[in-house]
C-alpha cells in the first residue's frame, strides 16, 4: 500500500484537575480523555526520495512548524528509514479550541507513516515521540479513553458513557501557555488517592481564568448552561455538554445558532483513527 486516509479525531476532557506543579514549570493534571466522532481528515502518499511535504498551508503555521511535518521529520529520523511522503490535510478542528487538532494530526500522522514505511514500531515507542511534540499527543496515538497523569502522558484506559455532545466553539483562540502561566490559576486540587473519584462530574481547573479572561467562552457557557451542564476542554475556548441522543442534541444546538458556532458529535472511547486501522488491518489479513 502507498498512500493512505486516516481521520484525526477532537478530543474532550471530561474533567480536568490540576494537583500540581513540576520544577520544570509544567502542570501535574488528573484528567479524563474521551474521543469525539469528529475531526481532521490527512491523506498520505509515499515519497521515495525522503522528501516530506505537507500541501495543505494553514494560516499562521508555518509549513516546518506544522505539528504534523514535526512528527513526520521526526518519526524519519529516529526511525533511520529513507522513505518520505506527501501529506495533505482537510482542517475541520478549530485552533487553539482545547479540543486537540494539532495533536491529533500529530498522532494520525505517526501512526500512518509506520505503516507506510513498514517500522516495527510498537504504541509504547510512538507514544514516547508524541509526548516530545505534545502533553496531548500520546492519547491519540494510543486511541482509547483514559485517565491521565502527569502531564497527561501516563494513561489509564476508562469506559466512560458514550453520549452525544454538543460543543460551542467560540470564536477566540485561546493560548494554552498563557492559562498555565495564569497567576490565579488553581494549581493545589487533591489528587484522587486523597479523594472520591468523581462521578462524570468534578470541574475543569481551567475554567474560572479562562472564563475570566475571555467573555467569549463565559457566554458560551452560560448559554449551553441553560439546557444541559455545561463546562470547557482543555484551556478552552471549546465549551460541552452532553445529551442522551442526538435529536436532542442538535435540537439544543439549533436553538443556539443565532448567537453560538458549534458541532454535533457522539462521544467515543475508541477513537475512530483505531477503528479506521482496524478494519485496514482485517482488510489485508481477509
Ligand atoms: C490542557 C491539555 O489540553 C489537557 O489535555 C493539555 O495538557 C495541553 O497539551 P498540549 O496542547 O499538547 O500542550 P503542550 O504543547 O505540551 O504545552 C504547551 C504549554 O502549556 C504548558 N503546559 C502544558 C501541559 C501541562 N501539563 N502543563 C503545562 O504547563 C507549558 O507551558 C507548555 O509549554
Ligand atoms: N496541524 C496543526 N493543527 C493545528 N494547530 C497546529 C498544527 N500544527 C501546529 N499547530 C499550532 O498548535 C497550536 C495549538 O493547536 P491545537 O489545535 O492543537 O490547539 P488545542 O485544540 O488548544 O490543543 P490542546 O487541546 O492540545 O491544547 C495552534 O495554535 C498552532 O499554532
Amino acid at each position: 500500500m502507498t498512500t493512505l486516509t486516516l481521520p484525526a479525531p477532537a478530543k474532550l476532557n471530561l474533567w480536568l484537575h490540576i494537583i500540581g506543579r513540576r520544577p520544570d514549570g509544567y502542570h501535574e493534571l488528573e484528567t479524563v480523555f474521551q474521543f469525539l466522532d469528529h475531526g481532521d481528515e490527512l491523506s498520505f502518499a509515499l515519497r521515495e526520495d525522503g522528501v516530506i511535504r505537507l500541501h495543505t498551508e494553514i494560516e499562521a503555521v508555518p509549513h516546518d512548524s506544522n505539528l504534523i511535518v514535526r512528527a513526520a521529520r521526526k518519526l524519519q529520523e529516529q526511525s533511520g528509514t529513507r522513505l518520505g511522503a506527501d501529506i495533505w490535510l482537510t482542517k475541520v478542528l478549530p485552533m487553539g479550541g482545547g479540543i486537540g487538532g494539532g495533536s491529533s494530526d500529530a498522532a494520525t500522522t505517526l501512526l500512518a507513516l509506520a505503516h507506510l514505511w513498514q517500522l516495527d514500531w510498537d504504541e509504547d515507542r510512538l507514544a514516547g515521540l508524541g509526548l516530545t511534540l505534545g502533553a496531548d499527543v500520546p492519547v491519540f496515538v494510543r486511541g482509547h479513553a483514559a485517565f491521565a497523569q502527569g502531564v497527561g502522558e501516563q494513561l489509564t484506559p476508562v469506559d466512560p458513557i458514550e453520549p452525544w455532545y454538543v460543543v460551542l466553539v467560540p470564536q477566540v483562540s485561546v493560548s494554552t501557555v498563557e492559562i498555565f502561566s495564569h497567576p490565579q490559576l488553581t494549581r493545589d486540587s487533591l489528587p484522587l488517592k486523597m479523594r472520591p473519584v468523581p462521578e462524570g462530574n468534578s470541574r475543569n481547573d481551567c475554567q474560572p481564568v479562562v472564563e475570566q479572561s475571555y467573555p467569549e467562552v463565559r457566554n458560551a457557557l452560560n448559554s449551553l448552561g441553560k439546557f444541559t451542564e455545561a463546562r470547557l476542554t482543555g484551556t478552552g475556548s471549546c465549551v460541552f455538554g452532553a445529551f442522551p441522543s442526538k435529536a436532542e442534541a442538535d435540537k439544543v444546538l439549533a436553538l443556539l445558532s443565532a448567537t453560538q458556532t458549534g458541532f454535533v458529535a457522539k462521544g467515543s472511547n475508541v477513537s475512530m483513527l483505531h477503528r479506521k486501522l482496524q478494519s485496514l488491518v482485517k482488510k489485508s489479513s481477509a
